[in-house]
């Protein structure tokens, strides 16, 4: 049964004062997450060092009750996929080729791909609607053509725990919507731990579980949309008034920006 835990973290960039101190933060399985925050709060930091790229400086993150700086990077990727928020593309392979990549965690980057494999591959492509391009070169994408492929290399590692920073930076409303329904769904049928870091707050509010607004070094609130999408919580995190009011369609909170403090 997969877990993951952030027990009072700190970690501080070399030289800069602590992005955060003492953090404690559990996510669940089947649940998707939503990290909210100011820019600069510490979000990438947070998926970072809960993907075991980044090592805190007091504190532990476990990955199934194991301390993860004990854990091989394989053993992790096994386990765990971390989608960044940007990445070069520094070689024309096919979108096809970037999402087999996704599979190296289970097979090594030298070993041939199998049937199971290439449906793992397959089911990637289409969940995030890439089999008309699946042929193209990446170098030849666009923008949000590219967010997709790197998504879909996330998805294709059939991992237990997505970390997912701004997966929906870069794509147009219908991929955004399609692209967290995916994985909501895939959260939901396949118990997995999804932690996304988003921007919007109205996709947060329609698609999160639970919700850790990060801010001021630590976890400002972690609840469901109706306890962290407050007016008062927001302006503590983003210093701006809102007024929050029921979404006339799904009744979710809505926040509406009424003025700078
Ligand atoms: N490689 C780095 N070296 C030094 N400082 C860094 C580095 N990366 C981030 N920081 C600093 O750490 C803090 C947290 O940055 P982080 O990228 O985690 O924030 P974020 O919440 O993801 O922001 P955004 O919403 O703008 O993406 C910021 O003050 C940032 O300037």
């Amino acid at each position: 049964m997969t877990r993951l835990s952030a027990e009072s973290i700190s970690f501080a960039y070399a030289g800069d004062p602590p992005v955060f101190e003492k953090l404690s933060f559990e996510p669940q399985r089947g649940e998707v997450t939503v990290l909210l925050g100011a820019n600069g709060a510490g979000k990438t930091t947070l998926l970072r060092a809960l993907a075991g790229q980044l090592q805190p400086k007091t504190g532990k993150v476990r990955l199934n009750g194991q301390p993860m700086k004990e854990m091989s990077r394989r053993e992790v990727a096994r386990e765990l996929a971390l989608m960044p928020q940007s990445e070069l593309r520094q070689t024309p392979l096919s979108v096809r080729d970037v999402v087999r990549l996704g599979r190296s965690a289970h097979r090594g980057w030298w070993m041939p791909l199998d049937s199971v494999d290439e449906q793992r591959v397959d089911s990637a492509i289409q969940s995030m609607d890439l089999q008309s391009i699946a042929c193209r070169a990446v170098t030849t994408l666009s923008g949000g053509q590219w967010q997709r492929t790197i998504l879909a290399r996330s998805l294709a590692q059939d991992a237990s725990v997505l970390l997912l920073d701004e997966p929906t930076s870069g794509l147009d409303l219908k991929h955004q919507y399609e692209c967290l329904q995916t994985i909501r769904d895939l959260a939901r049928s396949q118990e997995l731990i999804a932690v996304l870091s988003l921007h919007d707050l109205q996709q947060t509010a329609t698609f999160a579980d639970r919700v850790a607004l990060i801010s001021h070094g630590g976890v400002l609130a972690f609840g469901d949309c109706q306890s962290v999408l407050t007016a008062e919580l927001i302006q503590k995190a983003y210093g701006i008034e809102v007024t929050v009011i029921p979404h006339p369609v799904n009744g979710r909170p809505m926040v509406i920006p009424t003025g700078i403090v």
